[in-house]
């Protein structure tokens, strides 16, 4: 690709970004709630879901649809809880902790809570994302071949890199409104792709090819 249409394509893809983020903060308190439940209902039924016993999901910010319902009955079925947590000394990328009734928490440079370092430090408390077996990932944006957008960091393309090698390969399931839906996303050499996409409308998964 010559640099014009790399920078063009670079572009097209932080104005999606930014429209897609737009559209998710305009919804009201009351959209938001809704959406919500719908959500964790539709998940609820999910298989991929339902096998879960090391799950990740995140503390939603500025319009992230709101997995968080999902915590009672994650507990009740003791599955064991974590949240993503951006590593120390390595950039961009993630490590989860163990997400409890008393796990401390403190706000990150973006303004996320999260468990604090302290807690986090401790090796019992933490995971690899190698070692968990599903993840609810959030998202910008998707398309209906279940590709994602997310907030650009490469936070989790990163910590999940590994899937492109033989051996552990959790459960992916992004996550988001109805409204962040796009007809095609560019797919990117390092996107790792989702199992599978749940909005507060519907499920989707890819198309298998090969
Ligand atoms: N709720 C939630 N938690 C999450 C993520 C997420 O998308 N949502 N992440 C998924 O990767 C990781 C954090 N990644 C992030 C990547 C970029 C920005 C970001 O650029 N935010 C602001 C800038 C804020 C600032 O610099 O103060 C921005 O977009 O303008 C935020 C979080 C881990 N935790
Ligand atoms: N495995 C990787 N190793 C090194 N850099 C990576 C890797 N994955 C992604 N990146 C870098 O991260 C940046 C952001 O990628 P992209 O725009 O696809 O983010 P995203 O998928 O929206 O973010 P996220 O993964 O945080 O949800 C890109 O510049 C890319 O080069």
């Amino acid at each position: 690709m010559n640099d014009t249409a790399d920078r063009s394509t670079l572009g097209d893809k932080t104005a999606l970004r930014r429209e897609l983020r737009r559209r998710r903060r305009t919804l009201s308190p009351n959209q938001q709630k809704q959406a919500a439940a719908s959500l964790c209902q539709r998940l609820k039924r999910l298989p991929e879901i339902r096998r879960a016993r090391r799950i990740s999901l995140y503390l939603p910010v500025n319009g992230e649809i709101d997995p968080t319902q999902l915590l009672p009955w994650l507990r009740q079925r003791k599955v064991s809880i974590y949240l993503p947590v951006l590593r120390p000394f390595s950039a961009n990328r993630l490590w989860f902790v163990a997400y409890r009734e008393t796990t401390p928490m403190v706000k990150n440079r973006f303004g996320i809570a999260e468990p604090c370092t302290r807690f986090a430090a401790e090796r019992r408390n933490r995971l690899p994302a190698w070692a968990l077996d599903t993840l609810i990932v959030p998202l910008v944006g998707f398309d209906k071949q279940a590709n994602r957008m997310g907030m650009g960091g490469g936070f989790y393309d990163r910590s999940l890199a590994f899937m492109r090698h033989q051996g552990p390969a959790p459960t992916l399931i992004g996550v988001a409104h109805a409204c962040q839906q796009v007809d095609a996303l560019p797919i990117e050499p390092w996107d790792i792709p989702l199992d599978v996409v749940a909005s507060d409308t519907m499920v989707i998964r890819p198309t298998k090819t090969g």
